[in-house]
């Protein structure tokens, strides 16, 4: 192959999305490449792939090959191929589930042991994902950030559900692993804004109770 041929290849990223089961990791595969999210869950058996390319900063074409692994892969035997040669590792877990978080030092370590003889060590994010479901956190954000400060670890919070900061996720991971900076213009392009819904409920209840057949019932057609 000559030099202009390879120049004009994508370099291809290999990005293992780890944590435990129902955390949300098909889902931000999903959302990342292919913009999409599913309610219904359904378990990751082993493993699957996605394809994304993107561009960085200097207008830098990547094609990330996302690795989903199955969060009932911890413990098998096959874990330590799927992460080994990863140069981006997402730590996932869902902030509504505590236990997701504790067990990601078992996760991390499995990282670790599979990189032992790597002489590159991967780009590691900590993932907080359903951050849509905010009220009902148990994971404190304290505990998040001291994870990823004793661990040297990039910090994201994510919803796949909504797509906030999805994007940016896997651009940091990327744009880290090819000694890329992001400038702030670039990283706030990246996070999608949100729009809450707003709900707006009656400010005086005596005014529903004044006409007693009125119906509360809101159908939508
Ligand atoms: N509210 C909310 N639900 C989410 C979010 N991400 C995922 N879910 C839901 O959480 C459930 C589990 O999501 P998955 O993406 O299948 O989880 P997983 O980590 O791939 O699970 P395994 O395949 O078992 O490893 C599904 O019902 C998703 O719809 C999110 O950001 N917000």
């Amino acid at each position: 192959m000559s030099d202009s041929e390879e120049d004009s290849q994508d370099r291809q990223l290999k990005m293992v999305l780890i944590g435990d089961g129902a955390s949300g990791k098909t889902s931000l595969a999903t959302r990342f490449a292919q913009e999409a999210f599913g309610k219904q869950y359904k378990q990751t058996i082993g493993l699957d792939f996605f394809l994304k390319r993107i561009t960085l900063p200097g207008n830098l074409n990547v094609t990330l090959q996302v690795w989903d692994i199955g969060g009932q892969t911890i413990g098998g035997k096959m874990l330590d191929k799927y992460i080994y040669g990863a140069q981006g590792v997402l730590l996932v877990y869902d902030i509504t589930n505590s236990q997701s978080f504790e067990n990601l030092e078992d996760w991390y370590s499995m990282v670790k042991k599979a990189n032992e003889e790597s002489e590159v060590q991967p780009v590691i994010a900590l993932v907080a994902n359903k951050i849509d479901l905010e009220h009902m956190r148990t994971v404190k954000v304290d505990k998040h950030q001291r994870f990823c400060q004793e661990n040297g670890l990039i910090s994201q919070f994510v919803s796949a559900k909504t797509g906030d900061s999805v994007f940016l996720c896997f651009q940091r991971v990327a744009a880290e692993i090819l000694g890329i900076k992001l400038n702030k213009a670039e990283i706030e392009q990246s996070q999608r804004i949100v729009r809450a819904e707003l709900v707006d409920y009656p400010q005086d209840e005596g005014l529903i109770t004044q006409d007693s057949n009125q119906s509360k019932i809101c159908s939508v057609q």
